[in-house]
């Protein structure tokens, strides 16, 4: 039998909407919670709620000065606030202060995220989070219609360390709903995250009180690289995301098969070696990030039992 992950019971949950001030799901749900969190008690705790970038929000954009999600490194943590640093270094910095490893036993942290790109509802967790993917499993088995896509992606945490904002958490998931266009609030995703959310306390509460969760077999998906728009030397884009890749994310991708095309009618295909898994393709906020798509591989995994430690 393989061993049972053990985990002390979770005591402070954050749920997380505006990180990026225009991602309209999180940023309502966040915005209605703060007046009344009534939805986040449950039996064992009650979630707290943040709204990460109010002047973003305020402004409708995805950050003022510098994406909060990449603004968590130690280096912008530990420097010692000068006039000049970004909104985000102090904002984080404020954050961090409040919820930080150090300030807190910050067990669970839930961000909510939209894409412009069709990802359906994704989980984004860090690879070795065996808690949250049981949290992931659980969502995908319990809470979700069979019938929509649910995927689980990996965050690569890049070499010089944590840069993200769930980073705070002992544990954590984004969640990543889309399609949704940047400053909209469609009906439909917003109610789909809401049950998320709800479903995840709900999690939560069960493990609290004691309920083991079964080893589980299950497909994540790995980051491998991010592809960038072809550019000319003024680094502007010279193709746009091919029509037969726009919207096929988690779908694979052969080699030979078409993804960018080109205002005189060229296409320009994938050469790769081996079969990817595009996804945030053709992302709104990630052109000025140099992606067009994020190449990933499927790979499956078993995951241990989880039951709280008394
Ligand atoms: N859209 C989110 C996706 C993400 C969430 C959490 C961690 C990493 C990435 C972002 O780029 O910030
Ligand atoms: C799987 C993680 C996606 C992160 C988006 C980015 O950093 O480009
Ligand atoms: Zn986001």
């Amino acid at each position: 039998m393989s061993p049972t992950v053990q985990c002390g019971a979770v005591s402070q949950v954050v749920v997380v909407g505006g990180t990026h001030g225009n991602e309209m799901s999180g940023v309502c749900l966040a915005k209605h919670w703060l007046q009344d969190p009534s939805e986040l008690h449950r039996k064992s705790f009650t979630a707290e709620v943040l709204l990460a970038n109010p002047i973003a929000v305020e402004r409708c954009v995805r950050y003022i000065d510098r994406d909060l999600n990449r603004s968590f490194s130690h280096e912008l943590l530990s420097a010692s606030g000068s006039e000049s640093d970004s909104y985000e270094a102090k904002r984080a910095r404020e954050i961090y202060q409040k919820y930080g490893p150090k300030q807190s036993s910050l067990n669970f942290v839930i961000d909510l995220h939209n894409t412009t790109s069709n990802m359906g509802t994704t989980f984004l967790l860090f690879k070795g989070d065996n808690f949250a993917l049981h949290l992931a499993n659980y969502l995908q088995t319990k809470c979700v219609d069979p019938s929509f896509p649910c995927h689980i992606l990996l965050i690569d945490i890049p070499e010089g360390g944590h840069v993200h904002l769930q980073s705070m958490g002992k544990h954590s998931v984004s969640l990543e709903l889309g399609p949704q266009p940047q400053g909209v609030a469609r009906a439909d995703v917003l109610t789909r995250m809401r049950a998320l959310v709800n479903c995840s306390l709900d999690f939560l509460d069960l493990f609290n009180q004691g309920t083991e969760f079964p080893s589980f077999e299950t497909d994540v998906h790995q980051v491998l690289y991010r592809a960038d728009f072809p550019r000319n030397e003024d680094g502007e884009i010279e193709a746009v995301i091919h029509s037969e890749l726009q919207d096929k994310d988690y779908l694979p991708l052969k080699p030979g098969d078409p993804i960018f095309q080109r205002l005189n009618g060229e296409d320009i295909l994938y050469n790769g070696e081996k079969q990817i898994y595009p996804v945030f393709i053709n992302e709104a906020a990630y052109y000025e990030k140099k992606v067009a798509f994020i190449a990933t591989e499927k790979t499956h995994c078993l995951v241990p039992a989880l039951k709280v430690q008394n």
